[in-house]
This record gives structure tokens, C-alpha cells and sequence, in this order.
């Protein structure tokens, strides 16, 4: 079972799939950590952050690995752990104009992206979670989400895992409104597409949520052996 979960930044997403690919025995694939680790290496190359085509070149010459254990995360690039260096405040203000909105980065992103789906679906499959999963990456995922929450919760829970004064709510701001305003330029995750399923987890709690998706989990299992048996 491929189990897709798109929305805006700090809407649960990685928390969640994390969550659901645990409970599951499911692999987990971050692809926001990809872009994230382009990013990154075109930033420690001196690259100029505004040649996309470098920028495309990089991200094709880049040796990356991505961990889909759900209970391990490990980024390296390069030979690099970079784990916690993508999640430093220089890479969310930039990542989305350095990969994400670069349309080469993407071809590149998404084609390694498939590749880590096709290997895990013979041990079971994948929660993979990002933007453009429903829509472009893996459109025949048996289970789609859009996860929402309104703008004021995911700020709020932003600014809560971060340690005090660790970012100005400027920051905060552009992390969150600007950096989706960018990154809806090029992927379209505010609008569900056929199939999916809405959540709104403003007033849901972590666990609730993932609740919810493992019992339409099993609901979307059950319906694809239904099928199978009438057919056969
Ligand atoms: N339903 C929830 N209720 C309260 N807090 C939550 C809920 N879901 C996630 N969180 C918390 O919100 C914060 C942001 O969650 P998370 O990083 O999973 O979001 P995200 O959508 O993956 O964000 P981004 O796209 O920016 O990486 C985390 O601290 C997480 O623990
Ligand atoms: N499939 C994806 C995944 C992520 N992005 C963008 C969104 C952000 O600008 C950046 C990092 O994502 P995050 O780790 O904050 O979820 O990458 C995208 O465009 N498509």
C-alpha cells in the first residue's frame, strides 16, 4: 500500500506519516528532506543560490541518501550527515527558492522519489509525504490525504517545537505563509485532488490524526480485496 499525505507547511505531515508508517509497518519517505538536502549542498558549494541551472546540475550530481525507517531519519549527502543540518533556519528560508521552485531540481527529485516507492512496495509499501505526492509523484497511491490546519495553528505549533528565540516571528512567518505562497507556485497542495480525503486537524491531536488515516488505511485495503475477489 502506497499512502500519499500532502498539505502546507507545519500541518503534521512528517509527524503523522511518521505516525502511520509506525503503526503500519510501512516504510517513510520525507520528501521535503530531499529538497532540503539540495538546498543544503548548493548552499556548501558556494553555488549562487539563483543559477537554477547549477542548481538542476547539482541536484542530478548529488549523491543522496534518505533513511525510510519511520522510527530512524538519516539524511546524507555526499557523504555528508546532514540530518540536522537541513533543518537549520538558513535551508527553510531558502529551500524553496533554490529547489523546490526550480522545475529541474523537481524532475530530478521526483524521479528518485518513484524509485523509492517501486523498491518498497514488495515489502509492503510506503507513507510518503510532501506537496505534489497525489497529484504527480505517486498517482495510483491507494489512500490520498490532504492535511490541513489553519494558519495560526501551524504557526503556533511551529513556534513550539522550536527553542525559545531561536527564530523571530518574522522568521516564523516567512517559514511558514511566504514559503507556501512560493511553493504553490509549482505544486498544487491546497486543492485535494480526485480521490483524496480532506483532514482538518486544527482541533485534532497528533494521535487522533493518525487515527483517522489507519482506519481509512485498512477501509482502502479492504475495498482493493473486494475488487480483487470479484474479479477472479
Ligand atoms: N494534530 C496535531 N496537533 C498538535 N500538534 C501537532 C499535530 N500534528 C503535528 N503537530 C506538531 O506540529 C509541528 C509541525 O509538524 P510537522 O513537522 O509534522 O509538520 P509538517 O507538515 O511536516 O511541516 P513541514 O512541511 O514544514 O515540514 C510538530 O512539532 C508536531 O509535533
Ligand atoms: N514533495 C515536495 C516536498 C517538499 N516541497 C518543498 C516545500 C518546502 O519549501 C521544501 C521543504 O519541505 P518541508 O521539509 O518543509 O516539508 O520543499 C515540495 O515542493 N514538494
Amino acid at each position: 500500500m502506497i499512502i500519499a499525505v500532502d498539505g502546507p507547511s507545519g500541518s503534521g505531515k512528517s509527524s503523522t506519516a511518521r505516525g502511520v508508517a509506525t503503526r503500519l509497518g510501512l516504510q517513510y519517505l520525507d520528501t521535503g528532506a530531499m529538497y532540503r538536502a539540495v538546498a543544503w549542498s548548493v548552499l556548501e558549494s558556494g553555488i549562487d543560490a539563483d543559477d537554477a541551472e547549477a542548481a538542476a546540475t547539482r541536484a542530478r550530481e548529488l549523491r543522496l541518501e534518505i533513511s525510510t525507517d519511520p522510527r530512524h531519519q538519516v539524511v546524507v549527502a555526499d557523504g555528508t550527515d546532514v540530518t540536522e543540518a537541513i533543518r537549520d533556519p538558513r535551508i527553510s528560508a531558502g529551500v524553496s527558492r533554490i529547489a523546490a521552485t526550480n522545475l529541474a531540481v523537481r524532475a530530478e527529485l521526483i524521479r528518485r522519489q518513484q524509485a523509492l516507492i517501486a523498491a518498497a512496495k514488495p515489502s509492503g509499501g510506503m507513507v510518503v509525504e510532501g506537496r505534489d505526492i497525489a497529484t504527480v509523484v505517486a498517482t495510483d497511491a491507494e489512500l490520498k490525504v490532504v492535511l490541513i490546519a489553519d494558519q495560526d495553528a501551524r504557526m503556533a505549533r511551529r513556534k513550539a517545537e522550536l527553542s525559545d528565540g531561536a527564530v523571530t516571528s518574522e522568521q516564523l512567518r516567512d517559514q511558514i505563509v511566504r514559503r507556501d505562497a512560493d511553493d504553490s507556485t509549482v505544486a498544487q497542495f491546497l486543492v485535494a485532488s480526485d480521490g483524496a480525503v480532506t483532514i482538518d486537524s486544527t482541533y485534532l491531536s497528533l494521535e487522533e490524526v493518525i487515527d483517522v488515516i489507519c482506519r481509512l488505511a485498512k477501509e482502502a485495503e479492504a475495498a482493493d480485496m473486494d475488487s480483487g475477489d470479484q474479479e477472479s
